[in-house]
């Protein structure tokens, strides 16, 4: 909740103002950057002069904002702003090779290794909110502490949204109708215009767009994950948002996962995709069944992410001409 700018966070929490007044900073001018930014716009004279604790006033904002929301007893799905994995121990029962990770809201982990090293273990222990109690031996914190056991049997205020690769619906329902059903569970204030939202933004991010009395049955393959991920991102209470496989999903990755970091989620996703994996901040690295290591995704990579996007479009490109029955011609290379 730090990472997002100081206007989302008053429109969300807007007792926040409050706590920039008991601590006598002035925010107007700064809607547009995070807390973080903010506080770094002081010199050293000023942090000085007005006695600014820096590092307190960022690990307090958190802690003031959950104490609020307990307070004012409003709903709990927004209250995770950290998921933390403690080690366990791989197949062979070695300790896994890192002392703790903790992922952010609004931040993306990916998790790469081979074929049956556990890539699904790792996810299926943050759905159970693992307490050493799975074949891996690993602990799952929330914001710091071992979880409320709720997360575990709660159907309707999941820690966890899964979006796997089959999609696939059985019910007979329209889109609209689907939507109206889970906004109307999720008691939004103003149904219609969360419906559209959701809409525009999986047309968005769908090859093909479809209508809202389209039956969901009939949604291909990509249209149905693109409206999975958009009702996630804008509908779901779920703060945690585990992706098994998107690469042959037929959707716009990038976007689906800037949708999703834009909602605040905190997004892990096992997937081999270059494209995706390096737009993470850190990527887990298992092998035999444990967590070998975490890598930061460096400036090298990123810079490196530029050019394989270049490729990919090239390729997407050239996939779109022989969908519509095109040939492809040398000119396709020449851009
Ligand atoms: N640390 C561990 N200790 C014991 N068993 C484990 C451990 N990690 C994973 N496993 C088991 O190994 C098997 C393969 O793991 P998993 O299905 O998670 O692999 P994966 O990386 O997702 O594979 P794929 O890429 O094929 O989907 C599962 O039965 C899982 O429960």
């Amino acid at each position: 909740m730090t990472n997002i700018s100081i206007k989302k966070l008053l429109e969300e929490y807007p007792f926040a103002a409050a706590y920039f007044e008991q601590n006598k900073l002035t925010i107007g001018g700064f809607e547009d950057q995070t807390f973080e930014e903010f506080l770094n716009h002081f010199s050293e004279e000023e942090l000085e002069d007005q006695a600014i604790d820096k590092a307190k006033l960022l690990s307090d904002l958190p802690l003031y904002l959950d104490q609020m929301r307990q307070f004012l007893g409003m709903e709990n799905d927004r209250l995770v702003h950290s998921l933390t994995i403690l080690p366990g121990h791989d197949k062979s029962g070695t300790a896994e090779g890192f002392k703790e990770l903790t992922v952010e809201t609004s931040q993306i982990i990916s998790i790469v290794g081979p074929t049956g090293s556990g890539k699904s273990r790792l996810l299926a222990d943050i759905e159970w909110t693992a307490q050493n109690d799975t074949p891996t031996g690993r602990s799952i914190l929330i914001n710091g502490e071992v979880p409320d056991m709720k997360w575990r049997y709660s159907s309707n205020n999941k820690l966890v949204a899964q979006l796997s690769q089959n999609m696939n619906f059985v019910m007979d329902l329209t889109v609209v109708d689907f939507l109206r059903m889970h906004a109307e569970s999720r008691m939004v204030q103003d149904p219609q215009s969360v419906i559209d939202r959701i809409i525009a933004a999986a047309n968005d991010l769908a090859g093909e767009k479809f209508e809202l009395s389209t039956p969901v049955t009939s949604l291909s393959g990509g249209q149905s994950r693109a409206l999975m991920i958009a009702d996630t991102a804008i509908l779901s209470s779920s703060p945690i948002v585990l992706i098994d496989e998107i690469e042959n999903a037929g959707i716009d990755r990038k976007k689906a996962l800037k949708l999703l970091v834009t909602s605040d989620k905190i997004v892990l996703m096992a997937t081999h995709d270059p494209l995706l994996a390096l737009m993470a901040d850190k990527r887990i690295v298992i092998k035999n069944g444990g967590i070998n290591h975490v890598i930061y995704t460096s400036e090298e990579e990123k810079q490196l992410l530029d050019k394989l996007e270049k490729m990919d479009s090239l390729i997407q490109t050239a996939r779109q001409e022989l969908r519509s029955g095109n040939t492809l011609s040398p000119d396709l290379l020449a851009n």
